[in-house]
């Protein structure tokens, strides 16, 4: 997350990370969301490559153990069927992973408020992203959760001439564009989105500009949650 602030500890209880083990250890790769106690939904492009997967849950601070984290293996990887990972503007960059044992929910872990289908939220509809990835573009992830303050940018001007184009699809979400934006490590986390006085969350992160991760009418663009209800439910049962 480049610009925005450090969350308060825990104050985003579904925000997951998404860690893979090399050697002995396990990194952080990218973002989440807990949307059921045994269910996880990220971005495809965090899961296309296959690695040991763990997912902590009840974290801040990704490299000190601090007593509220859940360490959960992943069981199963459902990447949605028409991901195409040559082609990230053709969307559906969704997947969900089966974790081997329930979440034991608390203050620190709790579910996600998904939308209901078909939901398309207005221009400057208040969100917030968050994560662990980048603080600057090609700079080092954050050590602790951060926050940032990015309005819903609809798509009508998300995919107008100078800001993302015809590369923005209406299976997207955009917000930001100005100085705060997601940035790699954020991928698959959540676009925090306040709805008659809830969060919900309505986008997963998916890419942002090559240029740098906070270019000017380049914001940040995330897969529109409320396009994959269906697919998620058909999934979960
Ligand atoms: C793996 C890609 C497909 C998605 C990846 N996503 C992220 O980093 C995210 F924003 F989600 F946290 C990304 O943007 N990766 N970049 C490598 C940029 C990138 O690949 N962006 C991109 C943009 C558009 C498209 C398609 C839609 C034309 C593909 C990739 C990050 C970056 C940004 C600035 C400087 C250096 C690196």
């Amino acid at each position: 997350v480049v610009g925005g602030e450090v969350a308060n500890p825990n104050s985003w209880p579904w925000q997951i990370s998404l860690q893979y083990q090399s050697g002995g250890s396990f990194y952080h790769t990218c973002g989440g969301t807990l949307i059921r106690r045994g269910w996880v939904m990220t971005a495809a492009h965090c899961v296309d490559r296959s690695m040991t997967w763990r997912v902590v849950l009840g974290d801040h601070d990704i490299y000190n153990n601090e007593g509220k984290e859940q360490y959960l293996g992943v069981s199963q990887v459902y990447i949605h069927p028409n991901w195409n990972s040559n082609n990230v503007a053709g969307g559906y960059d969704i997947a969900l992973l089966r974790l081997s044992t329930d979440a034991v929910l608390s203050n620190s872990v709790q579910l996600g408020v998904l939308p209901p289908s078909g939901q398309v939220l207005a221009h400057n509809n208040p969100c917030y992203i968050t994560g662990w990835g980048r603080t600057q573009t090609g700079g080092n992830l954050s050590a602790q959760l951060k926050q940032a303050y990015l309005p819903v940018v609809d798509y009508n001007t998300c995919s107008s001439y100078g800001w993302w184009g015809s590369t923005v699809k209406s299976s997207m979400v955009c917000a930001g564009g100005y100085s705060e934006s997601g940035c790699q490590g954020d991928s698959g986390g959540p676009l925090n989105c306040s709805v008659n006085g809830q969060w919900v969350v309505h986008g997963v992160t998916s890419f942002v500009s090559s240029l740098g991760c906070n270019t000017y009418q380049k914001p940040t663009v995330f897969t529109r949650v409320s396009a994959y209800i269906s697919w998620m439910n058909g999934i979960m049962g």
